[in-house]
């Protein structure tokens, strides 16, 4: 069974894109060491404040005041999960919302069960693509590494029962994201597949997903707002670009400078 998706609601994600810029969330991240200042920088073009704040002794006081924690396993090591373990301690201990981007998952047995782990400590958002949201749902790993190879409307039944199992919005990428909660999934279509051939953009929009749980109450206008973000600033940087090299800094451009009424404009019919 297909999963019908509704459209989602780009003036809602517009407004809510005006409002992200306007609070400038500090998003705590823990991420790869592949994609960490890509990721900084993406967030600041974005209007949010980045900080990685990796120590276990740290961690867990950084997560308590910022105002989203992402946890990103891709380059996963035995210090860095225990400064996972206390920050989401501390997130859920002091309600701040976290976001697991689960690098990798059905590639791996050590991070798959981490990251099963963690999500007895209710994460607001899961990001990844569809062979990771298969895998972390309890289906058999389809991807080659840190990359898919599934469609990501072939997850949305993964999506739905991780959704259901841990309450989170489960946010599945591809040509269309989705965005899948227990009831419904809302399907953004657009983008370039350059964003495939930069490494970080998945994991740079999971610290983006963060940042839009960062705005006050989980809501998804702001996480819809962030992934039609980077599927415009992808088109856009395809088309001002020559190559992977210049595409990556269009995109920050891109990112830094696009209207929230672009938003609106470019998915309202
Ligand atoms: N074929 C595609 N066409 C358009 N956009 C894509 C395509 N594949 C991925 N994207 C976009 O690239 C970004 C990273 O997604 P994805 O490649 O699925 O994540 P990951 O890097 O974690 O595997 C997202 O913004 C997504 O919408
Ligand atoms: C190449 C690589 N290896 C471990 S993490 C990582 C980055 C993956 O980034 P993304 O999932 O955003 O493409
Ligand atoms: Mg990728």
């Amino acid at each position: 069974m297909t999963l019908p998706a509704q459209a989602f609601d780009a003036r809602a994600a517009a407004t809510a894109l005006a409002e992200l810029r306007a609070i400038a969330p500090l998003v705590h991240c823990l991420t790869n060491q592949v994609v960490s200042n890509f990721t900084a920088n993406v967030l600041l073009a974005a209007g949010a404040a980045p900080a990685m704040v990796v120590a276990e002794e740290e961690a867990g006081d950084f997560a308590a005041l910022a105002s989203a924690l992402l946890v990103n396993v891709g380059t996963l090591d035995r210090p860095q999960a225990a400064a996972m373990r206390a920050a989401v301690g501390a997130a859920s201990t002091a309600g701040t919302p976290w976001v697991l981007d689960p690098v990798a998952v059905g590639a791996l047995a050590w991070r798959t069960a981490f990251c099963r782990e963690l999500l007895a400590f209710s994460p607001a958002v899961i990001r990844g693509n569809a062979s990771e949201i298969i895998a972390l749902a309890g289906g058999a790993g389809t991807g080659r590494g840190v990359d898919s190879t599934a469609q990501s409307d072939a997850a949305l039944e993964a999506a739905r029962a991780l959704a259901r199992q841990c309450g989170a919005l489960v946010v599945v990428t591809g040509a269309t994201d989705y965005l899948v909660d227990a009831q419904s999934a809302r399907g953004i279509a657009g983008g370039t597949p350059r964003l495939q051939q930069v490494t970080g953009t998945g994991c740079a929009l999971s610290a983006l997903v963060a940042a839009a749980c960062g705005c006050g109450a989980v809501r998804l206008d702001a996480v819809a707002a962030v992934c039609a973000l980077m599927k415009l600033a992808g088109e856009r940087a395809a088309l001002a670009s020559r190559g992977p090299g210049s595409f990556a800094v269009a995109l920050l451009d891109e990112l830094g400078t696009l209207a929230s009424a672009d938003l609106a404009e470019r998915w309202c019919a």
